[in-house]
């Protein structure tokens, strides 16, 4: 593996039985990496595969039923060593999660736990990946509430999750996510549940403190104003497979696949707003019905490979 790459996911198959014989491959032979302190977008419509293939990464996709078919993911860990984390035992993983890769999701309510104080949610993770005494991760826990930009971060700690607003939740997951400064986050839709305006104070936070500390970033999303505003490079994802894949600039200068131009369509732009009340759509639906669509890859753009 390259030394500018902290992973690398070659030819990655996950699939679900259904029951009744049936198998749904959920993510067909997708591959891409992801170079230090790039913030790389995995973008595609729900059920394209996005979140099986991030849940993978963290091997965490197994709990749900998923069986890892086939491929390599290849990651560098903080030590320099290069493992293949789809062959890592889970007790290995364990260490893994939350050290060297970490993970944000959209609903924080659903992740932190209401029962137990902010400052011992975060406190506890540290405690576990870090065998740091518990006035050390209070105060481990107090500098990443900072760094996330909460307010009041002392009092936050002795808060509960009902005390705060979903954006500080969301806040409070990132700082959690952060307290290992692990080398690679991967952020799962983290802004589609908070509205408008502070899903842009989120993204400028993510940037910021990508800036500060230089790790770099799988960001999911369906949004290409989102990518626009976070990612260097772009994969999109339909049906399982990755159609296209280029730095933001190639792919929103020249979008070669039918289906990036229908995501890119679904931005609304402030000319196509100026006499109507919808943003014009491209017809999502029929694109994808199109039988000669499905799994085309002749759009895909070859990347350069290092000498
Ligand atoms: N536990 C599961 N059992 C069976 N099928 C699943 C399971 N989890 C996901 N899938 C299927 O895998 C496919 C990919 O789902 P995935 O959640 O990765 O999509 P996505 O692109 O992340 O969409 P979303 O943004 O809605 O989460 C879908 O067809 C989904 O129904």
């Amino acid at each position: 593996m390259n030394d500018d790459r902290v992973l690398e996911v070659d030819n990655l198959q996950v699939s679900f039985s259904l029951g009744g014989g049936q198998t749904l491959r959920a993510v067909k032979g997708v591959s891409f990496h992801i170079g230090r302190g790039e913030t790389l977008a995995l973008v595609g419509e729900s059920g394209s595969g996005k979140s099986v293939t991030a849940m993978t990464i963290m091997r965490l996709a197994e709990y749900d039923g998923a069986r890892l078919a086939g491929g390599s993911i290849r990651m560098r860990l903080a030590g320099g060593e290069v493992v293949d984390l789809a062959r890592l035992p889970q007790k290995r993983m364990q260490s893994v999660r939350g050290s060297d890769i970490s993970m944000v999701f959209q609903d924080p309510m659903a992740s932190l736990n209401p029962v137990f104080s902010i400052g011992f949610q975060i406190g506890e993770a540290i405690m576990r990946h870090q065998g740091k005494s518990a006035a050390e991760a209070r105060t481990i826990a107090l500098n990443a509430l900072k760094l996330v930009r909460v307010p009041e971060a002392e009092k936050r700690l002795d808060q509960y999750p009902h005390h705060l607003s979903g954006g500080m939740r969301q806040r409070v997951m990132i700082a959690m996510a952060l307290c290992c400064r692990p080398s690679l986050m991967i952020l799962d839709e983290p802004t589609t549940a908070l509205d408008v305006t502070i899903q842009a104070q989120i993204l400028d936070l993510v940037r910021a403190l990508q800036r500060e500390i230089g790790m770099s970033v799988l960001f999911i999303t369906h949004d290409m104003g989102v990518v626009a505003e976070m990612a260097d490079r772009i994969c999109v994802m339909l049906k399982g497979e990755i159609v296209e894949t280029g730095t933001v600039y190639e792919v929103f200068e020249t979008p070669l696949h039918a289906y990036t131009r229908s995501l890119l369509a679904a931005v609304p732009r402030l000319g196509s707003m100026a006499d109507k009340d919808e943003p014009e759509r491209f017809p999502l639906v029929e694109l994808r019905d199109d039988p000669g669509l499905a799994g085309t890859r002749d759009a895909v753009r070859v990347e350069a490979v290092p000498a």
